[in-house]
């Protein structure tokens, strides 16, 4: 009774992400609801049938079996029709979804993403999507159930007005109670929703930190009981107390269905000449009115569930913004020269609400030049390196390339050409180098030239494991970024995981060989035994550069002598 309302509400008060998902299949859609529609119009029909059965005249018994017996076959095949068309929604809605928000994630401006977190992406992948699909599988029974409580309405109208009449009267009632009942659940359900994109971050926990939590007892026992443990009753807690409310508003629409059905039998229905007939009349009618009344009461608070995710997948894909246009099918750029003037990025931190800058920054990079980066930790060097490499757009100052300001409309080409390799780098399993070479042959020559073709081989465009040491690692990672073979390498404390032997193998042969081949590399480093191999050296102290040795470095004394002469004007 409730329903009418309430399908009216899930089927207009829609989000982006189901608006989307609805006009990707809207034929399907389309189709399973004009199934599910037809499969409670004759679910009704067949009650109109058994409730003149009932009451027929023997020569109209056959003529009635067989449109009985029609009717049937026609109830099951649009039902089987309606559940494997929503069903094939629903997996299609999950698939779809999965690719929108990877999409997203993919286009996402990169400090966006970072501000968002991986758990939140991993929450609405996973949790989030299957919720909005499950909505799919729920809609048919909604739906189909809607209408054969409809056509019991209309039904029970045709047989008395009065009975109709009392019928809208409660749902008038049913529908308030609902509706005050919503309103806390969805809160309830919000709550949840918001700790379990935390509970995600703490599900990391548990297998990036396993070493630390299986060498400290007293930390393990901590996380579970403080944190992990702690997140898990939340969401719990959270999600049974507005479930509990909307099954409470369920059995308060029960209740009022048998007083109803009490209110017809004992007080509308008086002491009329066809009492008996009358009374079988309703009374069939309300057998059959409720389980489907039932199983939409249960039912929309599930599609509650898939509101509020739908809601939080909105706000997540909503703040990932795109500002960027992607430059898909542009050749490679060169390299002439890179300017940075006055590139100046703030981080701000809420918790101790302090802000960090780095800049204003003027440097120059051009090819076949090799530039050490130094300074103490935090001092801003792979912030300054996110920013020459285009992941994070200057909040003041530009970069020039080859002459041309960087913006919006050029810095997803501008990027396309650095290999970098941070300190936090990911190894994709397959190699996903495009350039044209032969990747197995290529790929195994250059194992063999970073000592590691006993290790580990490339075959069939992939790496044969990735269960390296971290060393090891950081040299395939070298690998892949020779594959790439873009005009400008940037490696963040890459020697720092080597041993002495490879890192004199890096300093004295790679980096050189990069020189001779017109790289412009740029190296963070802490390695000072190396500093004097710089063509330039620039030294980092909060976030501002306070050396800018464009003499090639002969001696790690000359260096600590040097005069700064970039002026810093972000002294602290
Ligand atoms: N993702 C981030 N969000 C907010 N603040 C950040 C972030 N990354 C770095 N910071 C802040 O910026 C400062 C500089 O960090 P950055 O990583 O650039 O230093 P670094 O010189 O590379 O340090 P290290 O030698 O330890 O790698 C840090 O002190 C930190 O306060």
């Amino acid at each position: 009774m409730v329903i009418i309302r309430h399908l009216h509400i899930h089927l207009y008060y829609e989000t982006a992400v189901l608006k989307y998902l609805i006009s990707q299949s809207k034929r399907l859609l389309i189709g399973a609801s004009i199934a599910s529609v037809v499969h409670g119009a004759c679910s009704v029909f067949l009650l109109a049938q058994i409730s003149s059965a009932l009451t027929a005249e023997a020569p109209d018994r056959m003529e009635m079996a067989l449109i009985f017996g029609g009717t049937a076959v026609a109830v099951m095949l649009s039902y089987m029709v309606a559940n494997i068309l929503f069903e094939r929604l629903g997996q299609r809605a999950h698939a779809e979804l999965r690719s929108f928000i990877a999409k997203r994630v993919i286009a996402s401006d990169y400090r966006h993403l970072e501000l968002i977190g991986a758990a939140r992406v991993q929450s609405a992948l996973s949790e989030h999507c299957t919720h909005v699909a499950e909505f799919f599988v729920s809609f048919p029974i909604i739906l189909t159930n809607a209408v054969i409580v409809a056509g019991c309405l209309i039904y029970m109208a045709l047989l008395s007005w009065q009975v109709f009449l009392l019928a809208v009267i409660v749902i008038g009632f049913g529908s308030l109670g609902y509706h005050l009942a919503h309103l806390r659940a969805i809160r309830h359900l919000d709550t949840a929703a918001q700790e379990q994109d935390r509970l995600f971050a703490y599900f990391r926990s548990l297998t990036d930190g396993a070493k630390e939590l299986r060498l400290n007892r007293d930390k393990r026992v901590a996380f579970y009981d403080n944190v992990l443990g702690k997140s898990i009753e939340i969401v719990r807690h959270e999600r049974t107390f507005g479930m509990s409310l909307f099954i409470g508003s369920a059995s308060w629409g029960n209740f009022l269905i048998y007083a109803f059905i009490g209110m017809v039998l004992f007080v509308l229905v008086g002491d009329v000449p066809d009492r008996a007939l009358i009374m079988t009349g309703f009374a069939l009618v309300f057998v059959y009115m409720v389980g489907p009344l039932e199983a939409l009461l249960l039912n929309i608070p599930r599609a509650n569930l898939a509101q509020v995710s739908a809601d939080r997948i909105d706000e997540i894909t909503r703040t990932m913004a795109a500002s960027e246009e992607q430059t898909d099918g542009l050749s490679p750029p060169s390299l002439q020269s890179i300017k940075l003037q006055g590139v100046l990025h703030r981080y701000y931190h809420e918790q101790s609400d302090e802000l960090f800058t780095m800049g204003p920054i003027d440097l120059e990079f051009c090819p076949g030049q090799i530039t050490f980066l130094v300074g103490g930790n935090g001092s801003g060097k792979t912030t300054l390196a996110k920013l020459l490499v285009g992941l994070y757009p200057p909040e003041e100052g530009q970069i020039i390339f080859n002459g041309t300001v960087v913006d919006e409309t050029n810095r997803d080409h501008y990027r396309q050409l650095f290999s970098t390799i941070f300190s936090d780098f990911h190894l994709f399993d397959r190699l996903l180098e495009t350039g044209g070479v032969d990747l197995d042959n290529e790929g195994n020559r250059l194992l063999a030239k970073l000592h590691l073709q006993n290790k580990v081989k490339v075959k069939d465009g992939a790496f044969t494991t990735l269960e390296l040491s971290q060393g090891q690692r950081k040299r395939l990672a070298l690998v892949v970024a020779y594959l790439e073979n873009r005009p400008f390498f940037m490696f963040d404390e890459w020697a720092a995981d080597q041993d002495p032997v490879f890192k004199e193998v890096f300093y004295r042969e790679v980096l050189p060989e990069l020189r001779a081949m017109g790289k412009a590399v740029l190296v963070i480093s802490h390695d000072d035994r190396y500093f004097h191999l710089a063509d330039r050296l620039i030294r980092m102290e909060s976030g501002c550069l306070t050396l800018n040795s464009q003499a090639a470095m002969k001696d790690k004394d000359s260096l600590a002598s040097a005069t700064p002469s970039v002026a810093c004007s972000n002294a602290v």
